[in-house]
């Protein structure tokens, strides 16, 4: 059936901004269907046009504001709205962190789960805060740019300062930009699957300015390598790696299945919490520490250990919070997709002196399963699942471990909503608020912990 927009094309329309999607768009209705409009604010009344149809929903653009929010802030650069960098740049900090807050309390209304959600812990400086940058690298006039798709495009618009990232990365990125222009890589071209360069990966340690460069290309052979990869050492002197990504798919995904260090080490090392912890081009890593610590602390607290716990900490990573926790529990077990995170994880005790941290490649919900039925017993199960939330097998696994306490670290409010509707099932209930860390200051992601307890 062909559903009819009660919207035309072209047309003007007075609104009201009720919510903000995922990636900072205001949603209006009309007749419940939903407009997406750009730089409005939730609780703004605007008049828009509407310049696409799709089938079930609309695109709107902003023409007038009637009514500004009060918490409204000028714009640093609009390109930062525009392409979704920081959708939220021109919403007051505070505000923003109201905004998360509210988020999941409305979600935990709306399913009609009584639940308290404290204001989110936010940051004292709420930008130049990332640790990592994945840049997009594309011919434009001729010549090679690195910057930001705009919105629902592969649109590239130049930028150097990205106002989230460390100031050091975005100064990386203009130099490795212009050494690949000196040598005339080609960009990477999506339509005819040509050229070399992809992306350009930077992550900088926040404690050892320790920094490493990846380069991903369509092709097995970078041209020039080591004039290219001796030119970056010797511009930024705090490279320690740089990385060689291969990537011959011709779809959207970021990174290929090989890797090659061209410079240097495959690792770079940083600290959290006191911990040291190897660091490679693939493996996840929050990308914000100042406020990681906060989070990290709030999850030990949470589990409430005194050395006699086992602790399961599924989806990993590099052992992050593993190894946090591990100085207060009997035993962790770790688990996690990626091979080469779980490789750093097995350095990373070694290198904190930690013995008492077994660390696991697979599936999660696999993995909980194999534990179950070899009758591990754990006592707190610590779960930092990607956006994507728990998979109702790893569920059912994970209750009959039985565990006292769940303590989830989520970075997606629907899908914790959805987990702590399956887990009452099980008779596991949240009898604590939910304490939101704003890990992304100036974007829609909301962070938080949630502890479940068996009744
Ligand atoms: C949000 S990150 C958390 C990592 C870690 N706890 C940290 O704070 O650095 C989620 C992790 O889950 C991993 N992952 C995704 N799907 C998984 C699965 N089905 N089983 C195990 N790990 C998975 C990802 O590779 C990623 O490392």
């Amino acid at each position: 059936m062909k559903i009819t927009a009660p919207v035309e094309k072209n047309e003007m329309y007075d609104v009201k901004i009720i919510d903000l999607t995922y990636q900072g768009m205001g949603v209006a209705k009309i007749n419940d269907f939903s407009i997406f409009i750009e730089d409005t604010l939730p609780g703004e009344e605007a008049t828009i046009k509407v310049i696409k149809i799709n089938k079930n929903f609309g695109f709107g653009k902003l023409v007038k504001l009637i009514t500004k929010s009060k918490d409204r802030v000028e714009s640093v650069d609009k390109d930062y709205t525009r392409t979704g960098i920081a959708p939220l740049q021109h919403l007051k900090y505070d505000a923003q962190l109201k905004f998360k807050q509210s988020q999941i309390q409305e979600l935990f209304n709306k399913a009609k789960m009584n639940v308290e959600v404290l204001p989110t812990i936010g940051m004292d400086k709420p930008s130049h805060y990332r640790n990592k940058a994945q840049i997009p690298v594309k011919k434009i006039n001729g010549k090679l740019e690195t910057g930001f798709y705009r919105k629902h495009s592969h649109d590239l618009v130049p930028i150097e300062d990205f106002y989230i990232q460390d100031p050091e990365i975005d100064k990386a990125i203009v130099v490795v930009r212009d050494i690949l222009r000196k040598y005339h890589v080609a960009p990477y071209d999506e339509i005819n699957h040509s050229g070399v360069i992809r992306n350009i990966m930077v992550r900088r340690g926040h404690y050892s300015h320790e920094m490493m460069i990846g380069l991903i290309t369509r092709t097995k052979k970078l041209p020039m390598v080591d004039m290219i990869t001796s030119e970056i050492a010797k511009a930024l002197p705090e490279v320690k790696s740089i990385m060689q990504n291969i990537n011959l798919t011709d779809g959207n995904a970021l990174m290929g299945k090989k890797t090659i260090c061209l410079y240097g080490s495959s690792h770079i090392e940083d600290q959290l919490l006191g911990l040291k912890f190897y660091i490679s081009l693939t493996s996840f890593y929050q990308v914000n520490p100042t406020q990681t610590e906060k989070l990290y602390s709030l999850a030990v607290e949470k589990a409430q250990l005194d050395g006699k716990q086992n602790v399961i900490d599924a989806y990993c990573g590099i052992g992050t919070i593993s190894l946090a926790m591990a100085k207060k529990a009997k035993k962790v077990y770790g688990v996690e997709i990626v091979k080469d995170a779980i490789e750093d994880a097995k350095i990373n005790a070694q290198k904190n002196h930690i013995n008492n941290a077994k660390f696991v490649t697979g599936k999660a919900e696999e993995q909980m399963e194999k534990w179950q039925s070899q009758g591990l017993k754990s006592d707190v199960i610590v779960v930092d699942p990607p956006r994507k939330g728990l998979a109702s097998s790893f569920i059912e696994s994970a209750v009959k471990v039985a565990p006292k306490r769940i303590v989830y670290v989520s970075c997606n409010p629907s899908t914790l909503v959805r987990d702590a509707r399956r887990l009452s099932e099980y008779g596991y209930e949240i009898n604590q608020p939910i304490q939101p860390v704003d890990q992304f200051p100036q974007t829609v992601h909301i962070e938080s912990v949630t502890v479940f307890e068996k009744k």
